[in-house]
């Protein structure tokens, strides 16, 4: 791994991305942190920013903060994510969690395609994600149609054979949680279209992180998680998009008093917004919103454009490293597209002892994750990984290896 060493220091010296990674809490004990993909970096911004909210905000105005600004949160903070996705103002809210958020997507989508009789998911989608379609399509009274992924880990033939006037809703991911493979999302969502069905992304690995236009290839409703490349913190609220086409119209399984048009009119009968907050239920929780605004500011600041750039360099890096480990006879089997435009920022190697292997690299401060059965995933964080950090981790990995 020795040329590895001074690509790395190449690499860091042009990056123009370094400087970030100082803005967020790095500690002595993580030699190697590789999963900013589950759960980013504290930005030391927010931990001065949440400390001024609980004595200042919650702590000195009470009650009068909702007056002064928190009640539009969800909101604000659904603009500022838009805006990193593609979406413009009035189409996104930040609130509930992403399972949340995909249970009423589906519902809404279904609610939109009337007489239609079929949801789809894809057989590889996160847990979450198969488990809420198989129970939206139970509640709905609708067919389950499982989708699978080609040897390429493409979904669009096995779509193709699937999609028709039956079709109401497609549920997919932008990037694969565990392969890491990047799905073209304008391209597919043209596919499912011209069934005149309607689809809902999961962005949860590609948000921050992958430039994506959800207006401009004219997506009709996305979710996705904060915590992860926006770095907003454990169990941050998650976002949820729908297109100003369908907001008047749509229905959603959880109204609530903070998607009715009038939130403080207290009416007898329940009347939905007209705009983004039709797609809230109940209270967010204020404390959560101004973490994410904070993770959501940095990544705004440095481009998503620029993310992806670095983030491209980083999994080459990583490709190429795990390559050379290959050749000298180390047991691995890259499991994520060779090409940088297939991926989203993970890259996933198939080892021996896979488990084992991450107790031990965490045991030594290089902290992947482990996916079952046989999968570690090295999660590449632009804003905070450094080619020197990514260079130690795959060093220790290599021991490990040989091990
Ligand atoms: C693709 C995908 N969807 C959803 C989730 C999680 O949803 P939630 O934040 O509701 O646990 C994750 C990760 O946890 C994920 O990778
Ligand atoms: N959301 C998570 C959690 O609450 C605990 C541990 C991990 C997570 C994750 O984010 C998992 C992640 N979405 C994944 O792709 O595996």
């Amino acid at each position: 791994m020795s040329d590895f060493r001074e690509r790395a220091a190449a690499l860091d010296a042009a990056d123009p991305l370094s400087a970030w990674r100082q803005q967020f809490q790095l500690d002595a004990d993580v030699v190697a942190y590789l999963d900013g993909n589950s759960l980013g970096r504290l930005p030391l911004r927010t931990r001065e920013r949440l400390a001024t909210f609980v004595r200042e905000e919650w702590g000195a105005r009470l009650i009068r903060g909702w007056s002064e600004g928190w009640v539009e949160l969800p909101v604000v903070v659904g603009d500022e994510v838009g805006a990193l996705l593609g979406a413009a103002p009035g189409q996104t809210v930040v609130g509930d969690s992403t399972s949340i958020g995909i249970a009423k997507a589906l519902h809404a989508a279904a609610s939109l395609a009337p007489g239609r009789t079929r949801l789809v998911v894809d057989a590889s989608d996160f847990p979450t994600d198969r488990y809420l379609a198989e129970e939206v399509a139970r509640q709905r009274g609708l067919e389950l149609v499982v989708v699978h992924r080609d040897a390429e880990g493409d979904v669009a033939a096995s779509l193709a054979d699937v999609l028709d006037e039956r079709t109401a809703v497609v549920l997919l991911s932008h990037v694969d949680y565990r392969t890491g493979v990047l799905l073209d999302l304008p391209s597919l969502t043209a596919q499912v279209h011209a069934a005149g069905a309607l689809v809902v992304w999961d962005l949860c690995h590609s948000a921050g992180v992958v430039p994506t236009s959800l207006d401009t290839a004219e997506v009709d409703l996305a979710v996705g998680c904060t915590y992860k490349y926006l770095n907003g913190g454990p169990g941050a609220p998650a976002f949820l998009y729908a297109a100003a086409r369908h907001l008047p119209h749509l229905e959603q399984p959880l109204p609530g008093w903070w998607s009715a048009d009038d939130l403080f009119a207290m009416a007898e009968e329940y009347r939905p917004a007209t705009d983004a907050r039709r797609l809230l239920s109940g209270t967010p929780n204020v404390a959560g919103l101004v973490a994410v605004r904070e993770g959501v500011a940095m990544v705004a600041e440095a481009g998503v454009e620029a993310a992806r750039a670095k983030s491209e360099l980083l999994t080459g890096f990583t490709v190429d490293a795990l390559d050379a480990l290959g050749e000298r006879g180390l047991a691995l089997q890259l499991v994520t597209p060779r090409e940088p435009d297939r991926r989203g920022s993970h890259v996933t190697v198939r080892v021996p002892d896979a488990r084992a292997l991450t107790a031990r690299l965490t045991d030594r401060g290089v902290v992947p994750d482990f996916r079952e059965p046989d999968l570690l995933r090295l999660g590449l964080a632009p804003l905070t990984t450094s080619f020197a950090e990514l260079h130690a981790g795959l060093s220790v990995l290599a021991e490990e290896l040989a091990h």
